[in-house]
């Protein structure tokens, strides 16, 4: 871990040239807060460098990518196959997490349909600064689209009261088109009327149970800003208006109210303690009606009984149209935005929620430290029951594993650096869905030209030159949706040209594009494999990482040999 290497990631938080002073202070309140951060990271660095000379025999592997990626998820994935027992026993403790994220969602309706009634303007996209292109063959990638038809910014909405939750407005146009008698021309505000005002005013204990949740979750906990004020770095892409159905152009506050912690395994156990102190002074009398009303084997505490009262207005605002024609007016999709809940309220919002695997892998929690795992991976636990770990290189299954999960927002990136030195294999996630998406700490980067530029960083690394590459086109499911719903990638990527507009021939295309600059950067050959995959399908990703774990052991054992 002495990287001597000039830091490569300066160039996503260097301040630009013509910074105006608020913009500055932004910056610098932001840079104090990551050196915090980085602190703590440093320390935690000096305790692995000393783990790190006793146990030469580990197998070392980290996890890159912008942040929402899926870093941490695929993590889970590990986790789960294989250290089941850890999996299980932590399981429980992200019921907290799980809850907050409910909130999160339920807050982001509600300040959504507050700016509805308050005539609030659209977001309108910012422009560009330094348009630049990081894909090989030069510009022509992530221009700036030509204004999309915008239904969204008129003050006037065409309601229609027959169509279904879900559908897209261009559906909704349509239809309401070919049916006089369904079509209204009413000022969608107008149709926000005193039962949203009653839902809002009755959903109010949710902010206070959610900051309750936060301090639960402990002090390292953070809030992500939209930092496109702060000017960090260089790139600046601006995706255009995007267009009706179009999940992310639109970027709330609320939405960028993004909740991270420093230290995981800390968070979930403080947040448990916590949990079943409260539940235990519930018992004993402070909430005697709350619980009264609990009965056997339920855990309550203050969050989730304010949850369990709030469960039917809860579920009367995510299925009220008006609220639905709303977001689609505001071009939020909640349906594929992380940590997203809301059909699944009768089960979680009730005293006997445990989370199941499934939950656990969509939860979000964003990432502010490094986290690190440990894990024995084998397809075969008989044997890994069996071999000893004092003999640790004959096969995998007495091989342990160190996986390093660390933050992907802009301004801790820096924090990679360090663990690039002695790492067997990185296992990059590039979201391919994202290619109309801008950054949520700085709303004028496309993220897809973002992980390019990341990709382009670690390959160029000569700290890396001899690692196994490992990359992950993920978030396929989310890409297949948004093309269905009609998002043209020609639009944003002109270089995709006449290519036929669906998921595999997209994620053909990206991989080419993202094997072109391994090749360009690679001075030597080095193992690198490439997967398409959605680590939130637990089935497909176990055998994703089975694959990922033999390539990464072959090679190991190969370098192994050399030495
Ligand atoms: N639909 C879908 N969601 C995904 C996929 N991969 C990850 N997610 C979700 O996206 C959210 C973000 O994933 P994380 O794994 O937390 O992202 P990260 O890269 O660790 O992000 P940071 O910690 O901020 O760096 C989570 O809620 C995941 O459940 C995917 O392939 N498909
Ligand atoms: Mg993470």
């Amino acid at each position: 871990m002495g990287a001597t290497e000039p830091d490569p990631f300066a160039i996503f938080h260097t301040p630009p040239p013509n910074e105006t002073a608020g913009e500055r202070a932004t910056r610098e309140a932001k840079e104090a807060e990551a050196k915090k951060i980085s602190d703590q990271i440093d320390e935690q660095l000096k305790a692995d460098k000393l783990q790190m000379k006793k146990e030469k025999y580990v197998v070392r592997v980290l996890l890159l990518g912008q942040s929402e990626s899926g870093k941490s998820t695929t993590l889970k994935n590990f986790r789960m196959r294989y250290a089941r027992a850890a999996w299980d026993l932590e399981r429980a403790s992200w019921r907290s997490v799980i809850q907050l994220n409910v909130i999160r969602t339920i807050i982001t309706i509600v300040e959504t349909i507050q700016a509805e009634m308050d005539g609030e303007p659209l977001e309108r996209p910012q422009t560009p600064t330094t348009p630049m292109s990081a894909l090989p063959g030069g510009g022509g990638a992530f221009p700036l689209p030509s204004p999309a038809p915008d239904t969204a910014s008129s003050d006037v909405f065409h309601y229609d009261p027959l169509s279904r939750p879900g559908e897209s407005p261009s559906v909704v146009t349509s239809f309401a088109r070919s049916s006089s008698l369904s079509r209204q021309k009413v000022p969608l505000s107008s149709l926000l009327t005193a039962k949203h005002q009653v839902l809002k005013t009755r959903l109010g204990p949710l902010r206070r149970v959610e900051k309750e949740l936060k301090k639960r979750l402990g002090a390292g906990a953070e809030e992500e800003q939209d930092g496109a004020a702060e000017g960090l770095g260089a790139l600046s892409i601006d995706t255009g208006g995007g267009i009706p159905g179009s999940a992310s152009v639109a970027i709330t506050r609320a939405q960028n109210r993004e909740f991270g912690v420093a230290r995981l395994q800390e968070a979930l156990e403080k947040s448990v303690s916590v949990s079943k102190r409260q539940s235990m002074s519930l018992s004993n009398g402070d909430g005697a009606a709350a619980a009264a009303v609990a009965g056997e084997g339920e855990e309550t505490d203050e969050a989730t009984e304010v949850l369990c009262s709030c469960l039917e207005d809860m579920k009367a605002l995510w299925t009220d149209e008006v609220v639905r024609t709303v977001l689609r007016k505001r071009k939020i999709r909640l349906e594929d935005q992380a940590g997203f809940f809301l059909d699944d309220l009768d089960r979680i919002a009730t005293r006997t929620y445990e989370p199941s695997d499934d939950d656990v892998i969509r939860a979000r929690l964003r990432t502010l430290g490094v986290q690190e795992y440990r894990i024995r991976p084998t397809d075969n636990p008989a044997a890994a029951a069996a071999v000893s770990t004092s003999n640790p290189n004959n096969n995998d299954a007495g091989k342990d594993w160190i996986l390093y999960d660390v933050g992907g927002s802009r301004t801790i990136r820096h924090a990679w650096l360090p663990y690039f030195d002695n790492m067997q294999a990185i296992i990059f996630l590039a979201p391919v869905s994202c290619f109309d998406e801008r950054l949520s700490e700085d709303s004028r980067v496309n993220r897809l030209e973002d992980s390019f530029l990341l990709w382009r960083t670690v390959c160029s690394s000569k700290l890396l030159s001899k690692t196994t590459l490992i990359l992950f086109l993920n978030k396929c499911d989310l890409l297949k949706r948004k093309l269905k719903m009609g998002v043209q990638v020609k639009k944003y990527l002109p270089s995709y040209g006449d290519r036929p507009n669906d998921a595999t021939t997209v994620v053909k295309y990206l991989r080419e594009k993202f094997k072109e600059v391994l090749r360009e950067n690679s001075p030597e050959q080095r193992q690198s494999y490439f997967y398409a995959t959605s680590v939130v399908d637990t089935k497909a990703t176990a055998a994703t990482i089975k694959a990922v774990k033999d390539s990464i052991l072959r090679d190991y054992l190969k370098s192994a040999d050399f030495v």
